[in-house]
């Protein structure tokens, strides 16, 4: 698969032996595009230049190769843009407002502070008012299960906690707070996130592995007052069904009357089968490293089991490439390559495809492309970004403007409706049915929804001004 990254190469260039010029054209050649460059020092006989370079994929040996072995270039050090961004992390705290003076000291700390406190502790509601519980997610991990990288421990998975949080504030005004664990033991977790509740205003459960994240989420949805998210469900399934929904529209297919097949029956599968099982699909097949998930057979996992009863309803037995046959979607939460393109010539008319694993999806767009009518993956790069993002900020800036207790079945329909209406019927195309991460509407569509559906269902304890 075509990837690509933006490298920025430092060199001492020695006038007398070499010219920009040829060391510019020695990049053409080795397949990169300078994008920019900059003089860092310049001297009579020589210059520091910061050139970046994109190129096309993660082998940048041989342009490096090339340069250094140039007689009058010297390669100082050679960064990559995606490190630069994480120096020092990505994220930081800021006070509201400045402390000036000592009155203004004696106002937001002791002595003044402790009033504050004592009106809380009379009346613990008051937490929503009077501290940053109002706006305030953590983003929990244990490092399990992080994007397609499997476990990499609590330190490998800041980065992308970080990265969460960043687009918590950036999209939905929500402050989150990135927090990795140092265990991998349900009880432990669970019992540490509650021991941390008070702070916050939701808990926002990222990348912890299946099947341990259906307990943890589900005991912490039972044990805490505010709304507990495992964001690799149930953001991905509200996402995939918005994705879903338009796609059909294209294909002129029901919900109802199609054949999906998932592979990678994990948090995202599971979750992502049951909303489309809740949404009105009768034939689903689950399929995970064993086979199709079938009727009769005994699972130790307790999702599996409920999938079994509930979905395959002839009973299909086999591998993904048995079981594809005739499919109208196929949906991909597993892992590379595990899609091949004689499966997806197997499928019916207008095969929709949604190759959601990160960072690689499991059949590469590309090849995929002369045999599909709609293609979504999880990345940024290719049209059709199915990922969670589109769905958290939104999902969790209405559920604290409403003080909502959890967030329900109805609450993720309709933040899945609304994100599909962002893109309209004019609009809708193969190549556009998700709107970009970057469209303001989708956060503002998105927040409604779920506040007026908290509303509904009785689940929200305020009620924000636009709905009264
Ligand atoms: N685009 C998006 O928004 C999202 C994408 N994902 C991606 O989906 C994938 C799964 O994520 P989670 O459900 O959180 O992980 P998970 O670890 O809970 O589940 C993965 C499941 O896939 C199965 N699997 C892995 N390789 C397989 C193969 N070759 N054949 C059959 N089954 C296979 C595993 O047995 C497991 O049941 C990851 O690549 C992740 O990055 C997850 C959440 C959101
Ligand atoms: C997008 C995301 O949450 C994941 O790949 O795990
Ligand atoms: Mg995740």
């Amino acid at each position: 698969m075509a990837t690509s990254s933006n490298i920025i190469i430092r060199m001492e260039i020695q006038k007398s032996k070499i010219t920009f010029g040829e060391v510019a054209m020695a990049i053409g050649e080795s397949g990169g595009d300078i994008m920019a460059t900059d003089i860092i020092h310049s001297a009579r006989d020589s210059a520091i230049r910061d050139i970046t370079v994109h190129i096309p994929d993660h082998s940048n040996s041989s342009l490096l190769e090339r340069l250094r072995g140039m007689d009058g270039v010297k390669v100082i050090n050679v960064s990559d843009r995606t490190f630069l961004v994480h120096l020092g992390g990505k994220i930081e705290v800021q006070a509201r407002m400045p402390v000036k003076n000592r009155e203004d000291l004696s106002h937001v700390y002791t002595p003044g502070v402790a009033k504050v406190c004592k009106a809380i502790q009379q009346d613990e509601s008051k937490a929503f008012s009077l501290t940053i519980k109002r706006n305030t997610v953590a983003v929990v991990s244990d490092g399990t299960a992080v994007l397609g990288l499997g476990d990499i421990g609590p330190f490998g998975a800041m980065p992308v906690m970080e990265g969460k949080a960043m687009l918590f504030k950036q999209f939905g005004g929500v402050d989150a707070f990135p927090i990795c664990l140092q265990t991998k033991d349900t009880e432990e977790i669970i019992q540490t996130i509650k021991n941390m509740s008070p702070a916050f205003g939701g808990i926002n459960l990222e990348d912890i592995s299946s099947p341990r994240c259906f307990e943890i989420e589900e005991r912490l949805k039972q044990e805490l007052e505010i709304p507990v998210f495992h964001d690799d469900q149930h953001g991905t399934a509200v996402v995939m069904l918005a994705g879903l929904l338009n796609a059909l529209k294209i294909v002129d297919k029901k919900l109802e009357d199609i054949k999906v097949v998932v592979i990678g029956i994990g948090a995202a599968g599971v979750a992502c089968s049951k909303m489309m099982l809740a949404a009105g699909v009768r034939n689903l097949i689950a399929v995970d490293r064993q086979g199709a998930i079938v009727a009769g057979e005994e699972y130790s996992n307790s999702m599996w089991r409920w999938l079994a009863e509930h979905s395959n309803p002839n009973r299909a037995t086999g591998s993904l490439s048995e079981v594809i046959e005739g499919a109208d979607v196929f949906l991909g939460l597993s892992g590379p390559g595990v899609l091949k393109v004689e499966d997806v010539k197997k499928m019916a008319r207008d095969p929709i495809i949604f190759a959601m694993a990160n960072p690689e999806p499991e059949i590469d767009p590309e090849a995929a492309e002369p045999y599909v009518r709609v293609m979504a993956t999880g990345r940024s790069d290719y049209p059709n970004q199915i990922n969670n993002v589109l769905c958290f900020p939104g999902i969790f800036r209405g559920a604290l403007e409403c003080r909502a207790r959890t967030i329900n079945e109805r609450m993720k329909l309709a933040a899945a409706e609304a994100i599909a209406s962002v893109v309209g019927a004019e609009e809708l195309n193969e190549q556009y049915i998700i709107p970009s991460v970057f469209n303001e509407e989708v956060v503002v569509k998105v927040r409604a929804a779920v506040i007026k559906a908290a509303i509904e269902t009785g689940v929200a304890r305020r009620v924000p001004r636009d709905f009264r």
